[in-house]
């Protein structure tokens, strides 16, 4: 609609018109200059009437000089002249501004007689603290000024339908579409400027309670909530804190916040849930102390012990550990009465009473393994942050608090949230998506005592993917297993309206032989830069995989996890777990069909689970996907990839073996290489029950990695669980390197 009136209009005029054009059904007027796009600068390119006064603008990236911007001034206030303001006093005089509008994000300032706004800070315009007209005033003035303002053209949106006399009189819904045709043609900063109506009606909407906001991968929850931030910002002065589960996630959201609201520097918090807690603990100096390998050997003891009871309602010691963390603390579930009772949202594998008597003695073992080493997993995290907060609850609460990606928080982590947010008008938003869950599990919002009826906002459009790469994530059957809107309706991908055309797929299918040409080859020809692309894999044997391949290839690669949203060139790579609320113009996927599938119902859980991993890493793509699957099912070519495996891990353990100059015999322990207690070699001495590796020359303690080794280990705890079924040529778990992992690889 704007291109039909004004053909020609770059970008930036693009975006600042239409979001001018967007105020007009509120009672703002705008007038623009016929001749746009025009390379005079010597008259305004628009004016803007309304309550907070008189705009001349100027679009422009380059700052007029003081000559230039007194004769536009000049100009503006010739054509005003006489006209009552406020109280009758003179318009030229008191209210009239010159403002220039650039490109991109900075803070308002003051330059010669003008204001430098950007696209981030144009709402500074709209400021509700600085009114000076009132609607009557508004028309009367803009009547006079369309009288004035020759080669300007009057243009507003209408809500109704357009009736007989009203030229000049735009359709909302037309506006929308121009929004629409501007995201599709970038740059991708529109969302900075301008807000779908529905969108930023929940920016400034007021909620009693907690509220929710739902909706498909891309239809802009995370720019909703960044901009509602900005809006809570400016109507209380207290803290605000942004969180999601994802470590990395925060820093990201940072550096887009920054850009959209820079004058709020320090304002809000971005912080991944656990970090809050630590560091909440350890102002109020309560003691913590979670290390991951501590908290994985005591889950492989427990495993050891209970296995076998277990091995026979479901193989997987994934799934074991899953029900541990999610279901039996991920809920904050202390009682075998309260497990046995409670219903286990997102589990399909149903377990009676009996059973989960089984899966209880895994958790106590578990528990007692964490106390014996002194250690706390990251549920307890929570709870002792709980348990804090309600002893003694912040000095300064925060004014709002925002949770983003949702869907993957555990239970007892909404609660703290919860607790933290308080109760109280606008103070908890809830943002995310059910199809979106990349853990397994699930909730049900009222579990965790949030009540939203009412609150829950669902966005539709989305305007990240464009239609090609939208029409290939459709295609994956990801089960909703959050109930995030308490009951309600949610809208899934395949409903969501698609706001940008084009867009490119490809697809790659191959052998484990034929990945490293393919992938490179990928890479090499993606269509934009690298660093605005990313690998996004499900394995962490796909990612080592892949990064090696890149090395080799020479192509730079950063790790999601450390990706802060600043361009440095390289490529992104990570697991989905990493990539979720990201997007990139291009991503590479890679799909590995190794997974077994048996029909079991875990194994329904975790189609179920792959097909909401397969969606969140194909939405991340706004541009352009390349989606490999690697398939080696062809049983000449599996014997070869397995044959490929053992010479790569025999290779490996020769490069392991070269770090450390003891013959030590490694069949026993792949990672410290520790021999049963009753052989301590050469290098090793015992004190109180405990063996300390104690040659300074060993070079595996020179590369710094060596003080688990030298902490030593409680020879008992290794004899009675461990040591006591060495099998001869198997390598069995010990002290340091028992992780998860290592078990699995390992047959364990
Ligand atoms: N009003 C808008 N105009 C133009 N672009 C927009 C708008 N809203 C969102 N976008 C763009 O859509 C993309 C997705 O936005 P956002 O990350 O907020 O979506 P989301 O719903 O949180 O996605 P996901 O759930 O997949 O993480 C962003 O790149 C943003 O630039």
């Amino acid at each position: 609609m704007l291109e039909r009136a004004f053909p020609g209009l770059d970008s930036l005029h693009r975006n600042v018109l239409i979001a001018l054009l967007s105020r007009t059904d509120a009672g703002w007027r705008l007038l623009i200059k016929t001749s746009l796009p025009s390379g005079d600068s010597r008259t305004a390119d628009a004016f803007l009437i309304g309550y907070t006064g008189v705009f001349a603008l100027l679009i422009t990236d380059e700052a007029p000089d003081n000559e230039t911007a007194n004769q536009v001034l000049r100009h503006a206030k010739e054509r005003f002249a006489g006209i009552p303001g406020q109280q009758g006093r003179s318009l030229a005089e008191t209210a009239i501004h010159l403002v220039v509008i650039g490109r991109g994000a900075g803070s308002p300032r003051r330059d010669g007689v003008h204001w430098a706004l950007t696209e981030s800070s144009l709402d500074r315009i709209f400021r509700r603290d600085a009114l000076h007209l009132d609607k009557r005033l508004i028309a009367a003035i803009a009547e006079q000024a369309e009288r004035r303002l020759r080669g300007y053209r009057s243009l507003a949106v209408q809500q109704q339908e357009r009736g007989p006399g009203t030229a000049g009189l735009l359709d909302v819904a037309e506006l929308i579409d121009d929004q629409l045709g501007a995201a599709q043609r970038r740059p991708f900063d529109s969302w900075l400027t301008f807000l779908h109506p529905q969108q930023n009606a929940i920016v400034k909407r007021h909620y009693s309670g907690p509220a929710r906001i739902s909706g498909p991968a891309g239809t802009g929850k995370t720019v909703v909530a960044l901009h509602r931030l900005r809006h809570l910002a400016r109507l209380d002065t207290g803290p605000l804190l942004f969180t999601t589960y994802v470590h990395s996630l925060p820093s990201v959201i940072k550096t887009a916040f920054d850009r959209l609201a820079p004058e709020l520097d320090g304002r809000v918090e971005f912080t991944n849930l656990h970090g809050w807690v630590r560091r909440f603990l350890s102002e109020r100096d309560v003691p913590v102390r979670v290390d991951r390998r501590k908290i994985d050997t005591a889950f492989s003891f427990a495993w050891m012990a209970n296995r076998e009871k277990l091995q026979v309602i479901e193989p997987s010691f994934d799934y074991w550990r899953t029900e541990v963390d999610r279901v039996i603390k991920g809920r904050g579930i202390t009682t075998l009465h309260d497990y046995v009772a409670v219903r286990r949202r997102g589990r399909i594998l149903r377990l009676d009473a009996n059973q989960k008597a089984l899966v209880w003695d895994l958790y106590t073992h578990y528990q007692r393994g964490l106390a014996e080493r002194d250690v706390h997993d990251y549920n307890d995290l929570i709870e002792l942050g709980r348990a804090e907060l309600a002893d003694r609850p912040l000095e300064t609460p925060y004014a709002g608090v925002v949770v983003d990606e949702v869907q993957d928080i555990p239970l007892c982590g909404l609660r703290l949230l919860n607790d933290l947010a308080g109760d109280g008008p606008n103070r908890l938003l809830l943002v995310g998506d059910g199809q979106q869950q990349v853990y397994p599990g699930g909730w049900r919002l009222s579990d965790a005592g949030i009540p939203v009826q009412g609150r829950g906002e669902i966005l539709k459009v989305n305007y990240r993917n464009r239609a090609e790469v939208l029409s290939f994530a459709r295609r994956f059957d990801a089960t909703n297993r959050v109930d995030d809107l308490d009951g309600a309706d949610g809208v899934t991908l395949r409903a969501a309206e698609s706001a940008s055309e084009g867009g490119v797929t490809e697809t790659w299918r191959g052998t484990s032989g034929e990945l490293s040409g393919a992938l490179v080859e990928a890479v090499r020809n993606l269509p934009v830069r690298p660093d605005h692309s990313a690998l996004i894999v499900f394995h962490h044997k796909d990612l080592s995989r892949c990064a090696e391949i890149l090395r080799k290839a020479g192509i730079p690669t950063l790790a999601l996890e450390h990706y802060s949203g600043a361009t440095d060139g390289k490529l992104k790579i990570g697991t989905v777990h990493r990539a979720k609320g990201l997007d990139f113009e291009a991503v590479l996927v890679l799909e590995n069909t190794h997974e077994s599938v048996t029909g079991s119902e875990a194994e329904e859980e975790r189609r179920e689970l792959r097909g909401r991993q397969h969606l969140v890493a194909a939405t991340r793509a706004r541009d352009f996907l390349w989606w490999g699957v690697l398939d080696d099912t062809a049983p000449e070519q599996a014997e070869k990839t397995e044959q490929s495996e053992k010479a790569e891990n025999a290779a490996k353990a020769v490069e392991t073996e070269d770090d450390c100059v003891h013959d030590m015999p490694i069949s026993w322990c792949s990672l410290c290489r520790k021999p049963p207690p009753s052989v301590l070699p050469h290098g090793y001495r015992t004190s109180g029950g405990t063996a300390y590796h104690n040659d300074p020359d060993c070079t595996w303690l020179r590369k710094g990695q060596g003080s688990a080794h030298r902490q030593g280990m409680n020879v008992h705890d290794v004899t009675r669980l461990a040591w006591g079924s060495v099998t001869p040529g198997k390598l069995e778990p010990c002290e340091f390197c028992c992780s998860p992992q290592w078990m699995r690889r390992h047959g364990h």
